[in-house]
């Protein structure tokens, strides 16, 4: 047995894996195979989810089946709308009461004492988590501002339903497909924790839901997925005190703070995502006629590669994109999981298809030969 202490699990290789495969020297990053940057442009999420769950990118006929399965799966139990009415009145925050809710879907789903391997109720397990979990988003943000929620309709793609849902409003093409390339771009992303923390939960058997709530716990902490919410805080922090963005950050690294939406695991150079999202956030800018927060992110982007070497991830520019397109900042993370439940998933049936319960150890540093004095003496 190697004793060797790799922290952070840094460059430990866990698994095998068809998903996804990033390069993080060249910037690179394939689903099954398809570069981001084309799949962003040319597939819509629904297929993304198809070709991440089947192997394979769907025909004109078996993504004509698979989204329309998708769609139908959309409507909350009774049950479920009641748990998300209860959050929303204690005023419990998204990402907690998105984990509270995806847990709590279990309860209704028919399938959810089905055997691991049982292949079709997982297909359908998978179809209904994904396709309710931004119903149950954006019922609870409709409630916490004393809206009722919107149905979700048939006839919407999977982006274009949720900003429907949310706003209770039909999205233009721009923001419906703004929307769903996000998601595409978030869809999966190698053995990140939250998904690492799905495999860790399903490697013992546990079923779907409790894999998916797991991985939206571990996604909500603010070095994972959380940082999109606060790279947006801090950009609307330096515009209300009209600061200047460089000296900001500058002060801010001189405080030996971290700032968010820079730096990552894998990448040394700039994450592909953060290319494809950069120029959303530029179009919607342009499109409003104010490019301001692109120009700050850019600012900002230009002096930390400079100074310190590191690239933006992911979150840095998912910020602005979403700001730009209206949606709340405290929804960013969730949103995320939205998207990435897909990959979650993924990456769970593989497990299940050879699986091997994932069970690491710690160098002991602690005593080994300490004298019990019981309690009365201590
Ligand atoms: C979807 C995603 O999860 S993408 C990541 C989202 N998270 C963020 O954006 C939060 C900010 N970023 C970070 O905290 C980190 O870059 C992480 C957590 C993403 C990756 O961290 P690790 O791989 O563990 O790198 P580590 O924390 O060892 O950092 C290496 C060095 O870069 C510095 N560094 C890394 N990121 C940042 C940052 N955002 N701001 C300032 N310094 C940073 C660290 O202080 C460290 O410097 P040191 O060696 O002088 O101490
Ligand atoms: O891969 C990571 O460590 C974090 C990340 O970018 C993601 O999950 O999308």
């Amino acid at each position: 047995m190697s004793t060797e202490l790799k922290r952070g699990l840094e460059g430990v290789v866990v698994a095998e894996s068809d998903l996804s495969y990033i390069d993080g020297d060249a910037g690179e990053l394939i689903y099954r195979g398809y570069a981001i940057e084309e799949l962003a442009r040319e597939a819509s999420y629904e297929e993304t989810l198809y070709l991440l769950w089947h192997d394979e990118l769907p025909t004109e006929a078996e993504l004509a089946e698979f989204s329309q399965q998708m769609a139908a799966a959309r409507e909350l139990d009774d049950g479920v709308l009641d748990i998300i009415r209860e959050l929303a009145a204690s005023g419990e925050e998204p990402m907690a009461a998105l984990r509270t809710i995806t847990s709590a879907l279990s309860a209704a789903d028919p399938d959810a004492d089905a055997d691991f391997d049982d292949t079709e109720a997982n297909n359908r397990k998978s179809r209904r988590i994904t396709a309710k979990m931004p119903t149950a988003l954006a019922a609870y943000n409709r409630l916490r501002n004393g809206n009722e929620p919107v149905a979700p309709r048939e006839d919407l793609s999977h982006a274009a339903n949720f900003l429907y849902m949310l706003n209770n409003e039909e999205p233009d093409d721009v923001l419906a497909e703004t929307f769903d390339m996000a998601l595409v771009l978030h869809a999966d992303h190698g053995l990140n924790a939250s998904t690492f923390a799905a495999m860790v939960t399903a490697s013992t058997l546990a079923d779907l839901h409790s894999a998916v709530t797991s991985a939206i716990g571990t996604l909500s902490g603010s070095l994972h997925g959380g940082a999109n919410a606060d790279v947006m805080r801090m950009l609307q922090a330096i515009d209300d005190d009209e600061l200047d963005p460089v000296e900001w950050v500058k002060d801010a690294i001189d405080r030996g703070e971290r700032i968010a939406g820079f730096g990552h695991r894998v990448y040394n150079v700039k994450d592909p995502r953060a290319k494809i999202l950069g120029e959303e956030s530029e179009a919607l800018g342009e499109a409003a006629g104010d490019t301001k927060w692109y120009e700050m992110s850019v600012a900002i982007e230009d002096y930390i590669s400079e100074e310190k070497g590191l690239a933006p991830n992911v979150d840095f520019y998912s910020a602005t994109t979403y700001y730009q397109m209206g949606i709340p900042i405290d929804l960013y993370t969730p949103i995320f999981a939205v998207a990435r439940s897909g990959g979650w998933i993924a990456h769970v049936l593989e497990q299940w298809e050879d699986n091997r319960l994932i069970r690491p150890r710690a160098q002991y540093t602690g005593d080994r030969d300490a004298e019990f004095v019981p309690l009365e003496e201590r």
